[in-house]
């Protein structure tokens, strides 16, 4: 494994969230909150020091894709702007790797709350499937706030959230039953997103929850159709 201080936090985050990520909404624990065709987003409603961080995890069905390409174009920093409708500014402020980047994102004002800024490590993964022989392998995108050196602290400025994302993907194939090739009218890709935002400052909780139940299912469903229309007539990447 690269030498990289970050590292080892890395590896441990993005097994623990693929581990948080396949334990799916059982429990009852999970509320629905936003249902749209194979989305369905839940969320449980919790507040640390007064401010809500709702813990939220939406499962998704999305016809010819494979999970690398999925993950792979929300991991892209060149594409981010294409999907991501809340972004103002963003930087990779280093390149760890080719599948590991820490990135600077400035986010567009969302009334009530003032101008936030969020910093994070984000890595993608290959998890081969041990288990089920002929399934596909799994892949996981994880995005988790770090320190930076070149990060502005911003001394009484943007307000800085902490986050914890994943969006792991499994893909599997219904092979034509006429032994013909594999076409994407034969690929589903199942889609758990998981995030855990801290705002990092006062937003009233009403207003912060309303926030996401409007943006989420907008982001998750505007990224995934992204990702199917880039994908359209293109060749497979398993
Ligand atoms: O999955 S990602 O890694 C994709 C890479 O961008 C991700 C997702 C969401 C955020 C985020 C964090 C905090 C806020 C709030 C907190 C108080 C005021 C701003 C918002 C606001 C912009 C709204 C929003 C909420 C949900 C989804 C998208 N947009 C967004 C950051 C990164």
């Amino acid at each position: 494994a690269p030498a990289h201080p970050l590292w080892p936090e890395i590896e441990r985050v993005t097994l623990e969230q693929l581990q948080y990520a396949r334990l799916g909404v059982e429990g009852g624990v999970w509320q629905l909150f936003a249902e749209d065709g194979e989305m369905k987003m839940y969320k449980r409603e919790e507040e640390v020091d007064g401010l809500a961080v709702d813990p939220l995890k939406a499962v998704h069905t999305v016809k010819g894709v494979t999970g690398r390409e999925m993950t792979h174009y929300f991991f892209s920093p060149d594409v981010r702007f294409e999907w991501e409708t809340t972004l103002e500014q963003m930087k990779v402020l280093e390149t760890i790797a080719d599948d590991t980047l820490v990135i600077l994102q400035i986010h567009k004002r969302v009334w009530p709350a003032s101008q936030r800024d969020a910093l994070f490590w984000s890595h993608v993964r290959r998890v081969p499937n041990d288990t089920d022989r002929d399934a596909q392998d799994i892949w996981i995108a994880c995005n988790h706030s770090t320190e930076h050196h070149e990060a502005p602290s911003n001394e009484g400025k943007m307000v800085r959230v902490s986050l914890t994302v994943c969006l792991v993907c499994q893909t599997s194939i219904e092979p034509p039953s006429d032994g013909g090739p594999v076409t994407r009218d034969h690929l589903t890709c199942k889609i758990t997103y998981c995030s855990v935002v801290n705002p990092g400052g006062w937003v009233p909780t009403s207003a912060l929850r309303a926030v996401y139940k409007r943006e989420y299912p907008k982001f998750l469903k505007r990224f995934t159709q992204y990702v199917k229309d880039r994908c359209d007539k293109q060749p497979i990447l398993f």
